[in-house]
């Protein structure tokens, strides 16, 4: 809660990615009782981990490392299964020829970071060196084998690039799984459902609310997309309807495979396990 005067601050990654959950999201919801925060999705696993922010989407990857202390709204992800084309690799030579190179990491990246290293070292049997460095493709590609951007800074790069080769780490992770991924999940802070059980669930509505109307008409949602970050109404209709928002089963068990490896790779200490929010019960997933 901001203590001054008792909203509760909503977490909002600024990348277009999210856009559907939040498009009408603000219209929902009564104003004087949330505050919403953007930053990059590394900024947002922080601030929740600080208990500077209360909820909203937060790294996969961060929500394995604290899950004792969230619980998961269900419905709500950036999911894909396959091609994200915002999560991308850009590389001069074949993904085997790589794995055991130098290779950049954007700081703005948790869940694509780890799922990366997961599929050069446990996939392609690689061990590079990872060095993490801004976003800006031209300085991590200097003296690099390849380097990772995620959302509107890869889709940006992907619109630029004629000279590598670009590998899609949704697309890789189900050629080698057969599964989903979610690289953002939505969690909220348990003493927060303690507190203000009405609050979540009017937020919860409101943000499913949205992600619905934006699905069934995203005319408007597309035209600002295209005059603020560029590109065609076709990649964005690709774009936003290629994304999953959805948070159920299929995307429980990838994201449950993911959380094994990491911990079976060291990345996190303890399997983590998914425990969704439910109109003020807690569901616990297990396969
Ligand atoms: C689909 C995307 O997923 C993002 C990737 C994240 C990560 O790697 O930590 C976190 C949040 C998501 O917004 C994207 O950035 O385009």
């Amino acid at each position: 809660m901001n203590k001054e005067d008792n909203r509760i601050r909503i977490g909002r990654i600024n990348y277009t990615n999210v856009w559907p959950i939040y498009y009408y999201f603000a219209d929902l919801v009564p104003r004087e009782q949330v505050e919403i925060i953007h930053q990059v999705p590394t900024g947002l696993n922080k601030a929740m981990a600080a208990g500077e922010i209360d909820m909203g989407p937060i790294s996969s990857f961060a929500y394995g490392e604290s899950f004792e202390n969230y619980l998961l709204y269900p419905d709500l992800s950036v999911s894909a299964f396959g091609a994200v084309n915002s999560i991308l690799l850009f590389h001069e030579k074949p993904l085997q020829e790589i794995a055991g190179g130098e290779i950049a990491l954007p700081t703005t990246s948790a869940t694509s970071v780890n799922l990366l290293k997961i599929i050069l070292e446990k996939f392609y049997k690689g061990k590079p060196r990872y060095t993490y460095a801004p976003p800006i493709l031209s300085d991590m590609m200097n003296k690099r084998d390849g380097a990772l951007l995620i959302g509107d800074d890869a889709i940006k790069e992907s619109w630029r690039n004629k000279k590598y080769m670009i590998t899609d780490l949704g697309q890789e992770w189900a050629k080698w799984t057969g599964k989903w991924m979610s690289f953002a999940v939505w969690a909220i802070r348990r003493a927060v459902v303690d507190q203000q059980p009405e609050l979540v669930k009017g937020i919860f509505d409101a943000f499913v609310q949205s992600k619905h109307m934006a699905h069934a008409d995203p005319s408007a949602m597309i035209k600002e997309a295209k005059s603020s970050v560029g590109g065609s109404s076709e990649y964005w209709q690709h774009y936003f309807s290629n994304l999953c928002y959805d948070f159920g089963v299929e995307q429980w068990k990838g994201l449950q495979l993911y959380y094994q490896y990491c911990w079976e790779l060291g990345f996190l200490p303890k399997q983590a396990t998914v425990e969704i929010w439910q109109q003020n019960r807690i569901a616990r997933v297990t396969e």
